[in-house]
C-alpha cells in the first residue's frame, strides 16, 4: 500500500507541475455550469477549451494532455460527439475524466454511459448516488447498493458508495472520486478520505462539475490517476473551507471560492487533511 507521505509528494508535484506548465484540459460539459468549470480550471493553473461538435471533440482529444466529459445536459449531437471523442482518447492513450451526471435519466444518457464501460475513463468523479448507479449500469461485481439518484443531486452518503467506487476503480485501473461532506478517492487498492469543504458548495450549482474539470487539469500532470483525483479533491476541500470563513451567503461564496482555488499553493494542497486506508 502506498505510504501517505509518498501520496502527498505526488499530489504536491502534480499541483506544482500544473502551476508551472498551464496544461489545457478541454471539456465537453453541460450548459448549466460550463463557465464555472472553465474558471475553476483556470484558477488552479490550467487552461480551458469547451467544444460540442464531433470533429472538434476528436481534435481536442489530440490537442490536450487530458480531457473532461460531463453528461449533464445532453444535446442530440452528443450521441456522435461523445463516443468519437472517447474513442480517440483511448486510441491516443490520453487520461480523461467522466462525470456521469444524473445517470439513469433518459435513453441517450444511459446508452452513452453504458458505452463508456469499454473505454475505461481514467478518473470517474460523481456524487454517491451517481457512482452507485454507474457501477450498477456497468454490472460490476461487488459493487453492492442500490442507487436512489434524484436528478443531479445525491440522496446517499459517501460511505454507501465505497464498494461501488472500489469496484469501478478495480475495473478501469484508474481512480474514482466520490464527493460529499467527506470525499472518498480510490484506485481500488487504497481509499483516501479528504476533509474540508463547505455547506455552501451544495448551495451553488457546479461545484461537482467543476471538480471534474479540475481533476482533468491535474490528470494532465500527475504521475497516477489517484494523485490527480486527490489533488483536485484536496484543493476543493481547502478552498471551500477557506472561502466559507470569509462570506455569509452562496453568491459571494462562489467568488471567494475561485479566489481560494487561485491562492492555494502545492504545499497547501498536499497538506489538506486526509485519511488513508486499505480499500
Ligand atoms: N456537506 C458538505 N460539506 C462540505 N463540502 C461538501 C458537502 N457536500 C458537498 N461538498 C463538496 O462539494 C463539492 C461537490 O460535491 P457534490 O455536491 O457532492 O457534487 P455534485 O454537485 O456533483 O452533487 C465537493 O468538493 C464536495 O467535497
Ligand atoms: C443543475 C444541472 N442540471 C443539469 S446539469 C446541472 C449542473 C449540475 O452541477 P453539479 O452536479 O456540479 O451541482
Ligand atoms: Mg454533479
Amino acid at each position: 500500500m502506498i505510504e501517505k507521505a509518498e501520496l502527498q509528494d505526488l499530489v504536491r508535484d502534480a499541483a506544482a507541475c500544473v502551476r508551472a506548465t498551464n496544461p489545457m484540459a478541454p471539456s465537453i460539459t453541460n450548459t448549466v455550469t460550463i463557465n464555472f468549470v472553465a474558471n475553476a480550471q483556470i484558477a488552479v493553473g490550467g487552461s480551458a477549451a469547451m467544444v460540442y461538435l464531433p470533429d472538434e471533440g476528436e481534435a481536442m482529444a489530440a490537442a490536450g494532455p487530458a480531457m473532461y466529459i460531463n453528461v449533464g445536459t445532453l444535446l442530440p449531437i452528443y450521441e456522435e460527439t461523445l463516443p468519437r471523442t472517447a474513442a480517440r482518447l483511448a486510441e491516443l492513450g490520453k487520461p480523461w475524466v467522466l462525470d456521469p451526471v444524473a445517470v439513469g435519466i433518459g435513453e441517450m444518457r444511459t446508452k452513452l454511459l453504458a458505452g463508456f464501460k469499454e473505454q475505461k475513463p481514467t478518473i470517474i468523479r460523481g456524487n454517491a448516488s451517481e457512482v452507485i448507479a454507474l457501477a450498477d449500469l456497468w454490472g460490476l461485481e461487488g459493487a453492492g447498493g442500490e442507487s436512489t439518484v434524484r436528478g443531479v443531486d445525491s440522496t446517499q452518503g459517501v460511505d454507501e458508495a465505497r464498494a461501488a467506487a472500489v469496484a469501478i476503480a478495480r475495473y478501469t485501473g484508474g481512480a474514482v472520486a466520490v464527493s460529499g461532506e467527506v470525499d472518498l478517492v480510490t484506485d481500488g487498492e487504497v481509499v483516501a478520505l479528504s476533509h474540508g469543504g463547505s455547506q455552501f458548495m451544495t448551495q451553488i450549482t457546479g461545484s461537482g462539475c467543476s471538480l471534474g474539470g479540475v481533476c482533468a487539469v491535474y490528470a494532465a500532470c500527475a504521475k497516477t490517476p489517484l494523485a490527480a483525483a486527490l489533488a483536485a479533491v484536496n484543493v476543493y476541500n481547502l478552498a471551500g473551507a477557506r472561502a466559507e470563513a470569509k462570506v455569509k451567503a452562496p453568491g459571494s461564496f462562489q467568488a471567494a471560492f475561485l479566489d481560494e482555488l487561485y491562492l492555494a499553493t502545492p504545499e497547501d494542497i498536499a497538506a489538506n487533511p486526509f485519511d488513508l486506508e486499505e480499500a
